[in-house]
């Protein structure tokens, strides 16, 4: 089976864009994980532009699933992972400024640094989860950094498959094929979405984990749109 692991930044960007706490991202996480979803993500950004460090702490409090925090392992982020302690880390090199995360690791020229943070994350009990391209020399050095998962960085699948290239799925098959035969655990996630996560699930064995966030709520607009506008007339006839 492989888990989803819901990606709330969304609903923290829409509460901030008030100032207040509408929609309430502690309500709507653990209403989440009652609708099913086995954990929740985030991934808090230097600028706190959605998800807020204490909304870390805040869902650490919460959360019955796993937490799962992503993110460039600056010194900031560190201190704030060993304080919260999620079940699960997840490393992602963004830059500071990036709108969205656009790249995996270079497991090999940022060996050592990835060692040495995924070493004390580790020691403090916290699965970690190095976010890459599906680039078997990367696999390859992932291993050599100790993280017990990786997550692969599917932006490229997704952009491919809505062209109707369903072929680039296959570097994902073999970059997981090849992490299970070094023994490394599987996530996935960016832009997966409900029009491409079955055949993902189907084409990538031994896959534990997707992280879904910008398509899932953009969908759960779309399929709870027609209740509320309902709702709303009802009300007002
Ligand atoms: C690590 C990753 O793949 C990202 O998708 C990220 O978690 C999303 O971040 P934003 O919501 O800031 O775009
Ligand atoms: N790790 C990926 C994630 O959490 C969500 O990415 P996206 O679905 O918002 O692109």
């Amino acid at each position: 089976m492989t888990k989803l692991s819901v990606n709330v930044n969304k609903i923290a960007t829409l509460r901030n864009a008030r100032g207040g706490d509408v929609p309430n991202l502690m309500k709507m996480s653990k209403d989440i994980e009652k609708f099913g979803a086995q954990g929740i993500t985030i991934h808090p950004r230097p600028d706190e532009r959605h998800i807020r460090y204490q909304d870390a702490h805040d869902l650490k409090r919460v959360v019955t699933t796993e937490l799962n925090i992503e993110g460039n392992p600056i010194k900031k982020f560190v201190d704030l992972v060993l304080e919260v302690k999620p079940e699960q880390v997840t490393l992602v090199p963004d830059a500071i400024d990036a709108i969205t995360s656009n790249a995996g690791w270079d497991t090999i020229k940022n060996k050592d640094f990835l060692k040495e943070v995924i070493t004390e994350f580790k020691r403090n009990n916290i699965r970690t989860s190095i976010f890459v391209d599906p680039v078997l020399k990367m696999i390859e050095g992932a291993k050599e950094t100790g993280t017990d998962r990786i997550e692969l960085y599917t932006e490229e699948f997704a952009t491919e498959y809505d062209k109707g290239n369903m072929a680039a799925v296959k570097s994902y098959t073999y970059a997981a094929v090849l992490a299970s035969d070094l023994d490394i655990g599987i996530n996935a996630g960016h832009d997966l979405s409900l029009k491409n996560i079955r055949f993902f699930k189907e084409e990538v064995p031994n896959l534990l984990e997707v992280s879904i966030g910008h398509a899932l709520i953009t969908e759960s607009l779309y399929m709870g749109i027609e209740t509320v506008i309902k709702s709303y007339l009802e009300k007002l006839s």
